[in-house]
C-alpha cells in the first residue's frame, strides 16, 4: 500500500457551503491558485449544477489551474454529471465526483429509495461518469451511520462499475475513531474488488472529531484525505487540511506516511482564505492560529529558550510563521525578560535585574500588552505608563468652515479625574490643547511626524512627537491605526516623561 495520503481539497466545495463563507468567481480562481501552489492533490471546485456561478467557476479552474486534479461534484442524475462532465472539458486533469446516501435516515425520509434503488443509482452514475473521465470518485453520503453490510454492497458496486476512489463520509460528525477505523478496516476485509480503488474520508466536525476521525481512518488504510483550509465547511465544518497534514508529518514516526502538501505556505493560504471569506481563525486555533506558537509563561519560556522542543513539536518555519513568539506578561519570569533586554540591545548589569524584573511584574499586572516601549522605559528606570492616562476622548473635525474641537478625560496620578476640552487647527492640534489644559502644563511642540510602519487599509501608524519643556527636549512615540489616535498617544507619550522626569527632581 502507498504510503501517500491524496489530500483532497474541498475548500471551494464544503467550505464554500459555511453560512457567509460564499466566494466570487475571482476569489474562488485566487484561492485555487494557492491551493495549486500549496501542493494539494485534488481541488474540488465546485457543484457544476447547483447554479451558473458554480459551473463558471469550475470551468474556469479547470481550464486555469495546472497541477492538482479538478473534481467537480454531482449527485446520482443524469444533469448534474453532463454539466460536471462539461464544466471540467478543459481540465488538464480531472474527476467527478458523484454521491448518493445510504443510511437508512437519508434513504426513507430524504430519499424515499429502497437500498435497491440506491444501489442501481450509484451504478448508472458510476457508468455514466466514466463516459467523461476515468477517474471517478463515488461517495456513500452519510456512511458511518449506515448499515455495514449495505455499505459494503454499494461499495463493491461502485468499485465494479469503475469508480476508481471510494469515499466514506462522516457526513454529520457522528463517528469516533474507533468506528471510524473499524468501518475502513470492515471494508478493506470485506469488499472483494476493494484493491482496485483508493479508499477515502471526508469527515465533518460536529463533535470536534474530523481530524481524529481523518487520521483513525488513514491509520486503518485510507489513502485519501477529504479536508478544507481553516476547517471551513458545512455547519461546524470538515477536517482541517492544515491540521491533518501537520499531524501526518510531524508524526511520521507514528503513521509512517506522506502528503504532498508544501507545509510552509499552509500559513498564507489560510491567511488568504480568511481575508476572502472575513471569517477570523480563533487565536487558539492549532497550526494557525495566532497563538499557536506563542509562549506566554516563565517556565515554558525557559523551556523555550533552553530548546525550542522544549514546548514545540514543530517549528514555526514548517508551516510558513516567522518565528515563536515569546509573549511578555504577567506569567513570565527572568529568563524571558532578560532576553528580551538583550534582544532590544541592553547590556543590563545583573543587579539592575532584579529591579527591573519587579517593576515589569508590577506593570504586568496592571497592562495587558507589555511593548518593547515598556521595557525600554524599565530598563531606563521609568515607567512607561502613567502618571497620567487617557481615559477618553472624543475628536470633531469637518471640511469648510467647520471648528475642529476635542474633548478629553485624563486620570491623573492620585487618580482624580480631569475633563478639558478645546478647539484648534485641526482635531490633533484641539487635542493637544485639551490635554494640556487638564494636566496644567503647556509645552511648546516642536514637531510632529506621522508615519505608516505596516502596509494596507489598516497599516499602523507611527506618530513621533518632539517638544520643549523648561528648556529641555523631549521626545515621545504612539502607534494607531488611527493618525489622531497615535498622535495624541505620542503626545500622552511625552507629557508622561516630563512629569517622571519633574516627579525625580522635586
Ligand atoms: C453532504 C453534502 O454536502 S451534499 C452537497 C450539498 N451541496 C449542495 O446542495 C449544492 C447546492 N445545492 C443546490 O444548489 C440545489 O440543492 C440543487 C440545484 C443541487 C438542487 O436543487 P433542487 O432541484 O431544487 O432540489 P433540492 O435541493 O430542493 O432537493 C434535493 C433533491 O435532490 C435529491 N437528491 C439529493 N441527493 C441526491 C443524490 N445524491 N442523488 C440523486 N438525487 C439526490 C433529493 O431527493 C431531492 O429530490 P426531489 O427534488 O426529487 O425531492
Ligand atoms: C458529498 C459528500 C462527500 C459530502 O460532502 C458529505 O458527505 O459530507
Amino acid at each position: 500500500m502507498s504510503n501517500n495520503v491524496i489530500i483532497f481539497d474541498t475548500t471551494l466545495r464544503d467550505g464554500e457551503q459555511s453560512p457567509g463563507c460564499a466566494m466570487s468567481l475571482a476569489q474562488k480562481k485566487r484561492m485555487a491558485k494557492a491551493l495549486a501552489s500549496l501542493g494539494v492533490d485534488v481541488i474540488e471546485a465546485g457543484f457544476a449544477a447547483a447554479s451558473p456561478d458554480d459551473f463558471n467557476a469550475v470551468a474556469s479552474i479547470a481550464r486555469d489551474i495546472k497541477g492538482p486534479t479538478i473534481c467537480a461534484l454531482a449527485r446520482c442524475n443524469d444533469h448534474d454529471i453532463r454539466e460536471a462532465g462539461r464544466a471540467l472539458q478543459e481540465a488538464e486533469k480531472k474527476r467527478i465526483h458523484v454521491f448518493i446516501a445510504t443510511s437508512p435516515l437519508h434513504r426513507e425520509h430524504k430519499l424515499k429509495m429502497t437500498k435497491e434503488q440506491v444501489v442501481t443509482k450509484a451504478v448508472a452514475a458510476v457508468t455514466l461518469a466514466k463516459s467523461f473521465t476515468a477517474d471517478v470518485e463515488f461517495s456513500c453520503e452519510d456512511a458511518l451511520r449506515t448499515e455495514k453490510d449495505f455499505l459494503a454492497q454499494v461499495v463493491e458496486a461502485a468499485i465494479a462499475a469503475g469508480a476508481t476512489t471510494v469515499n466514506i463520509p462522516d457526513t454529520v460528525g457522528y463517528t469516533t475513531p474507533t468506528e471510524m477505523f473499524d468501518t475502513i478496516h470492515f471494508l478493506k476485509t470485506t469488499v472483494p474488488n476493494i484493491k482496485q480503488a483508493i479508499i477515502s474520508t471526508h469527515c465533518h466536525n460536529d463533535l470536534g472529531l474530523a481530524v481524529a476521525n481523518s487520521l483513525a481512518a488513514v491509520e486503518a488504510g485510507a489513502r485519501q484525505v477529504e479536508c478544507t483550509l481553516n476547517g471551513i465547511g458545512e455547519r461546524a465544518g470538515n477536517c482541517a487540511l492544515e491540521e491533518v497534514v501537520m499531524a501526518i508529518k510531524t508524526r511520521a514516526n507514528h503513521y509512517g506516511l506522506d502528503t504532498g502538501i508544501r507545509t510552509e505556505q499552509i500559513l498564507p493560504s489560510s491567511r488568504l482564505l480568511s481575508a476572502i471569506t472575513g471569517s477570523v481563525v480563533p487565536r487558539n486555533k492549532a497550526i494557525i492560529g495566532d497563538n499557536a506558537f506563542a509562549h506566554a509563561s516563565g517556565i515554558h519560556q525557559h523551556g523555550m529558550l533552553s530548546h525550542p522542543e522544549t514546548y514545540e513539536i514543530m517549528r514555526p518555519k514548517s508551516i510558513g510563521r516567522i518565528d515563536t513568539s515569546l509573549v511578555l506578561g504577567k506569567h513570565s519570569g527572568r529568563h524571558a525578560l532578560v532576553d528580551k533586554i538583550k534582544e532590544l540591545g541592553f547590556d543590563t548589569a545583573s543587579e539592575d535585574i532584579e529591579r527591573i524584573f519587579a517593576d515589569f511584574k508590577a506593570l504586568a499586572d496592571r497592562k495587558k500588552h507589555i511593548t518593547d516601549a515598556d521595557i525600554e522605559a524599565l530598563v531606563f528606570g521609568q515607567s512607561s505608563t502613567g502618571p497620567w492616562q487617557l481615559a477618553q476622548m472624543q475628536v470633531t473635525s469637518g471640511s469648510g468652515d467647520t471648528i475642529a474641537s476635542a474633548a478629553v478625560v485624563l486620570v491623573g496620578p492620585n487618580g482624580s479625574e480631569h475633563r478639558e476640552a478645546a478647539t484648534g487647527d485641526g482635531p490633533v492640534d484641539a487635542a493637544f490643547k485639551a490635554i494640556e489644559r487638564a494636566i496644567g502644563m503647556e509645552v511648546h511642540l516642536e514637531g510632529l511626524s506621522v508615519n505608516s510602519i505596516s502596509e494596507g487599509i489598516d497599516a499602523q501608524g507611527e506618530a513621533q512627537v518632539r517638544v520643549r519643556y523648561a528648556g529641555q527636549n523631549f521626545h515621545g512615540r504612539g502607534t494607531s491605526t488611527d493618525i489622531v489616535a497615535a498622535s495624541v498617544s505620542a503626545f500622552m507619550d511625552v507629557i508622561n516623561r516630563i512629569s517622571r522626569q519633574m516627579a525625580k527632581a522635586s
